[in-house]
């Protein structure tokens, strides 16, 4: 079976990827088995920054690495915390300080101009050099509430209320957000970029297009 590595840190993003690949006929390994050192996320953007994990953890591992970088953008405050959702209230916060630290920061925006997204960038490398990654982005809409509510999820899940469902992402039943989420819909593209680049290149194996690199 192909391996390749998840380069991410996050507990409550790797319980959800392996709900998400489920179904995928390969191994998906978590990057703790490799390396202890995170990359750091200098990026501009949450493209940048999932590259840089990836190629990050493929260099570690010696292995194709998938990275997700993701964060929540809100609207009243011009996009942030944005790609520095993680480290919103500091370096090493944990979720409940940025969690207040979003609070705070929206306490006299009424609940009409709460309006924000998730975004979820994920990139794929074969290897550490790879100069043709695949890389999909996708985002979640809803509303950011006054007071959290729910304790499933991670992060901002149980500040960010889903209008379709009325709940929080964190009341959510977990094949609910995986189905709604930017995590989800960017998984699905990913199926789909998987498919076409890694899958379809082997059956036609006399393209000259394809680029499969193992
Ligand atoms: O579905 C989500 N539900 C709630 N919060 C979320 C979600 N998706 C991203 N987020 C928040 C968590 C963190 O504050 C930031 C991600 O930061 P990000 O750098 O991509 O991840 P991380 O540092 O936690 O782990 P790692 O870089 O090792 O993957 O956005
Ligand atoms: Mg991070």
């Amino acid at each position: 079976m192909e391996k390749i590595v998840l380069a991410s840190g996050n507990a409550g993003k790797l319980k959800e990827f392996s709900q998400l690949f489920s179904g995928w006929q390969i191994a998906v390994l978590p990057q703790s088995e490799f390396l202890q050192d995170e990359a750091e996320e200098t990026g501009l953007s949450f493209i940048e920054n999932a590259l840089i994990k990836a190629r990050h953890a493929s260099r570690a591992s010696g292995l194709p690495a998938l990275a997700d970088d993701s964060g929540l953008a809100v609207d009243a405050l011009g996009g942030a915390p944005g790609i520095y959702s993680a480290r919103y209230a500091g370096a090493g916060a944990s979720d409940a300080e940025n969690n207040q630290k979003l609070l705070q920061a929206l306490k006299d925006v009424p609940a009409e101009k709460r309006g924000a997204s998730f975004h979820c960038a994920l990139a794929f490398v074969r290897t550490a050099d790879d100069p043709v990654p695949l890389v999909c982005t996708a985002r979640w809409s809803g509303v950011i509430l006054a007071a959290p509510a729910g304790d499933q999820g991670f992060g901002y899940d149980p500040l960010f209320y889903v209008p379709s469902e009325q709940l929080t992402s964190a009341q959510l039943p977990r094949e609910v957000k995986n189905r709604l989420s930017h995590r989800a819909h960017a998984v699905k593209k990913f199926e789909q970029l998987w498919h076409e680049e890694m899958v379809m290149p082997e059956q036609q194996a006399h393209s000259a297009t394809g680029t499969k690199f193992f």
